[in-house]
């Protein structure tokens, strides 16, 4: 690197650090934490990668909640439930704003990405869209299509990736892509290879690129955004990732719009008309956007999660689950939602799969917006607050000593009945909690029950030796979600049984969804 170009980022740094280093009102002492040097901060001892696993390492050390200096912005690390609750969700209303660090991420979302957004009336109103459209009840209307795209799923599976398995991976995406096409927009998706289906996915492995600590030296260093477009190639990257999200949502929105039948982007444009809220035709395009990129992902990383577990994890859960199935459910037929009171055991690997392998390990981060104290320590304005989920997972007191083991009993009390009431990390906390988190459980649910019913889950044969290909229990991308990376897995029927129902019941093409979501839209009146 030239030397003025070093002395001038240098030069910044200063001025980031001397802007940064506000007065504190309090005389308590910041969070312990590792120790800084002077104007970089810890930055020299950041993690690389996967840093929820070295702030697990550091909070040995330090304790429940620390700090680290990031160039002077300070980043307070939250590692127990009681100390995430206590900040996020008691004190809410000063906890709940998101950081606003990137510059090429907003560049490229435009303010538009309801994740990002700070939580103001304008963030509030789409909230209240969202919950109206997420939550417990109105979810419960949305089982008849999940169940049908889950029997799909075992179709496709049954088909697909018996005797030595295959990559399944696209399987699982297409199956929870579909579910929420159809709700949202009205249409199912057929195959894993959908044009639509595989932007998403792009987006999505964009999204996780811009929002990486350092991504882009824009992030640091928002002045650089004055240099001409050729100095400054994020501009271009941040303006195409925007207009191919914009242009794929606009058609979505539209063709939703244009359906004969009852469907969210319908029924969220009228509320939106009736209720004469400020709300562009744009910004809910990206609101219904959202709500697709927030679903696919960390629902089939989840699942696919779960499949990981069943290869490299089984000491002796499915034999549990497979009892609960048999003598609930029988062979005649394929679980469905209204058996969840009966299969106890099935809830609870549901809630383990979160816990072992939560798909965003470092938590979605806040932001203060006002100084405060904490047992004894100093939290200052504007801190980048993040419940470090993989260690909050991982709390032995509640949990247990062997927290990284996939042990679905920990749920349970000792009847084998009853659901513990353990605090979940994975959904966040307190005004930002995921909104989706009763339809992703009602989708998991379903898929693990028809999985276990159906099939022996093994690792996919080589090809060369017909020898099982070890599968990494911990190998996974690094990102804003935690996914596992490609591996191939066998699905076995259990017996002659499976074949059977599967082929009766699993190809759902001929089935007429449209019917299905206008008896949804009916039900939706009534609420
Ligand atoms: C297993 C599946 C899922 C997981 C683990 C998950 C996890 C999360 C987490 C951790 C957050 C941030 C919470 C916080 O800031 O404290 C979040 C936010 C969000 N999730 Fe989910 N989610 C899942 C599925 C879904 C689904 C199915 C939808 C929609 C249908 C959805 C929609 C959203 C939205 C819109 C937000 C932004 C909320 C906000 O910023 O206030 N999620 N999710």
């Amino acid at each position: 690197m030239h030397a003025t170009t070093i002395v001038a980022i240098f030069g910044l740094l200063i001025g980031v650090y001397v802007v940064t280093r506000r007065k504190s009102a309090s005389s308590l002492p910041l969070p312990p934490g590792p120790k800084p040097l002077p104007i970089i901060g810890n930055v020299h001892q950041a993690p690389k990668s996967h840093g929820w696993m070295t702030y697990r390492e550091w909070s040995k050390q330090y304790g429940p909640i620390f700090h680290v200096n990031m160039l002077g912005q300070p980043v307070i690390i939250l590692s127990t439930s009681e100390v995430a609750h206590d900040l996020l969700a008691k004190r809410g209303a000063i906890f709940s704003d998101r950081p606003r660090l990137f510059l090429a991420t907003e560049l490229a979302l435009k303010g538009l990405n309801i994740l990002m957004m700070n939580y103001t009336e304008q963030f509030r109103q789409h909230q209240r869209l969202q919950v109206s459209v997420l939550n417990a009840t109105p979810a419960a209307t949305y089982l008849p299509i999940q169940t049908m795209e889950s029997q799909q799923l075992m179709h496709d599976l049954l088909i697909n990736a018996s005797g030595a398995g295959t990559n399944v991976q696209g399987y699982f995406q297409r199956a929870v892509a579909s579910i929420i096409h159809t709700l949202l927009y009205g249409f199912r998706v057929k195959d894993y290879n959908d044009p639509g289906l595989r932007a998403i996915i792009k987006f999505n492995e964009e999204f996780s690129e811009f929002i990486q600590v350092g991504a882009h030296i824009v992030d640091q260093f928002p002045v650089l955004n004055n240099l001409p477009g050729f100095l400054a190639p994020w501009k271009a990257k941040a303006e195409n990732h925007y207009v191919a999200k914009h242009d794929l949502r606009d058609k979505n929105f539209r063709l939703g719009l244009g359906s004969d039948a009852w469907n969210i982007s319908k029924h969220l444009k009228k509320v939106v008309e009736k209720d004469s809220l400020d709300m562009p035709w744009n910004e809910l395009a990206f609101e219904l956007g959202t709500m697709i990129d927030a679903a696919l992902d960390g629902t089939t990383d989840s699942l696919i999660w779960f499949v990981v577990a069943c290869i490299t994890q089984d000491q002796g859960f499915i034999s549990k689950a497979r009892e609960e199935l048999d003598s609930i459910v029988g062979h005649d037929r394929l679980p469905g939602p209204e058996d969840k009171p009966n299969l106890p055991y099935i809830t609870a690997i549901v809630e383990e799969i979160f816990r072992w392998r939560p798909v965003g390990p470092e938590g979605v981060p806040h932001l203060n917006r006002e100084e405060t104290t904490y047992n004894g320590y100093t939290i200052p304005k504007g801190s980048v607050i993040v419940p470090n989920v993989w260690t909050i997972s991982r709390e032995e007191a509640l949990f247990g000593s062997d927290p990284d083991d996939f042990i679905p009993d920990r749920w349970l009390e000792e009847d084998g009945k009853t659901l513990k009431s353990l605090p979940p990390a994975a959904f966040g906390y307190g005004r930002r909690t995921c909104p989706g988190r009763h339809f992703a459980r009602n989708v998991i649910w379903n898929v693990v029950a028809q999985l276990l019913w159906s099939f022996d889950i093994k690792a996919g044969l080589s090809e060369e030796t017909g020898e099982p290909i070890p599968v990494d229990p911990i190998a996974c991308t690094y990102g804003l979600v935690m996914r596992a990376l490609p591996f191939k897995a066998a699905f076995n029927p259990r017996g002659p049984w499976v074949r059977e129902v599967i082929t009766r019941d699993g190809d759902t093409y001929g089935k007429d969804h449209e019917a299905m979501l206008n008896r949804i839209g009916e039900e939706f009146a009534k609420l």
